[in-house]
């Protein structure tokens, strides 16, 4: 039995990968919500670590909250800068491989090609510092990790984009969306099935991977996909960023290269409008 802690038991991400438990009967999963594994507290990882031995930790806990950041940069850094490094260091001593998940807000969107790993990063927000900053944390402190940069995750759990359109179309009739951010939708139901692969395959290609979804689209082609799919009546106005006032600045092209993950852990990257249609079909609100 290969043995996996989780951390952010709540995440969509987590949530995602218990979905596929009982597809990976090789894995034992220990999920760790927030109260049971705080990652900014050294006290809380140090008993966590020692109470049992795991092979990997997947590291699903974060602040994610984009515009948020902005007005509390301190609690950002502390889950996803010193919680990162917490949990790198615990890796270290107990010998633990760290899966952990980062994003495209690394990248200051200037490129007009996918980025690949070897791209230097230029966070444009505090949430893309503070995730830059976590992965460095972690390529000081170790050898044996995973850290996959991602994309606009969504999923039927928690927080998204998807869901933000559902709930918005039961509020309103309609909504101004951006046309100039490119980036790609990523079901997080597919990251969860790559991640697993990692584990059962025991891999030791370590190092950083993009992991997306295949394609590009904008938020506005992204927003209009959805109300294709779930029919809904919401009419879209199609807006530039600054028409549409965020605390945080987005990066204006952040699609990802997956290139290097497809060689190396030989698999196919389904296109974003099918994963969509297939979070479309597990979703329980139709
Ligand atoms: N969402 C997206 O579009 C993208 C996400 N990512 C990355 O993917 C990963 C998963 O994201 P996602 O599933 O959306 O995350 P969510 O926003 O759904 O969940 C984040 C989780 O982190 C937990 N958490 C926050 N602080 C702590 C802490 N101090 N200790 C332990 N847990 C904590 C939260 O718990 P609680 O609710 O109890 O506070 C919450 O359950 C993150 O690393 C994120 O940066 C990358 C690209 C895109
Ligand atoms: C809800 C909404 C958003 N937008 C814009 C704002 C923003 O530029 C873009 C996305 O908005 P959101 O705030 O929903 O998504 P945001 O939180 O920016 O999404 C990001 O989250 C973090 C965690 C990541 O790591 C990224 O990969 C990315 O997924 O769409 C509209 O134009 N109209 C709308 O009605």
């Amino acid at each position: 039995m290969i043995s996996v802690l989780v951390t952010g038991k709540d995440s969509q991400l987590a949530q995602c990968i218990r979905d596929l438990q009982e597809n990976c009967p090789e894995i034992s999963f220990d999920f760790k919500n927030s109260k049971e594994l705080d990652i900014t507290s050294e006290q809380s990882v140090a008993k966590t670590f020692k109470a049992k031995t795991y092979d990997y930790c997947v590291n699903c806990a974060a602040y994610t909250a984009v515009d948020k950041a902005e007005i509390e940069p301190q609690k950002a850094k502390l889950v996803n800068t010193i919680g990162v490094k917490n949990l790198a260091l615990a890796c270290k001593r107990h010998n633990v491989v760290l899966i952990h998940i980062s994003t495209d807000f690394v990248f200051d969107g200037k490129k007009k090609t996918p980025y690949t790993e070897e791209d230097q990063t230029n966070p444009i927000n505090v949430y893309g510092k503070t995730k830059r900053d976590g992965e460095i944390e972690i390529q000081k402190t170790l050898k044996r990790y995973f850290i996959i940069r991602t994309s606009w995750l969504y999923s039927n759990h928690s927080n998204n984009f998807v869901r933000t359109i559902l709930r918005l179309s039961n509020e309103k009739e309609e909504i101004d969306v951006v046309n100039d951010q490119i980036g790609c939708p990523t079901y997080a139901s597919d990251l969860s099935v790559f991640i697993c692969k990692i584990i059962t395959l025991n891999s030791e290609h370590y190092g950083i991977y993009h992991f997306s979804n295949e394609g590009k689209a904008t938020w506005y082609g992204f927003a209009k996909q959805i109300i294709e799919y779930w029919q809904l009546n919401l009419k879209l106005n199609s807006v530039n960023s600054n028409e549409y006032i965020t605390k945080a600045k987005r990066p204006g092209f952040s699609v990802l290269d997956t290139s290097k993950a497809k060689h190396t852990f030989e698999i196919i990257t389904k296109e974003w409008k099918s994963s969509l249609y297939k979070c479309f079909l597990s979703y329980d609100i139709q």
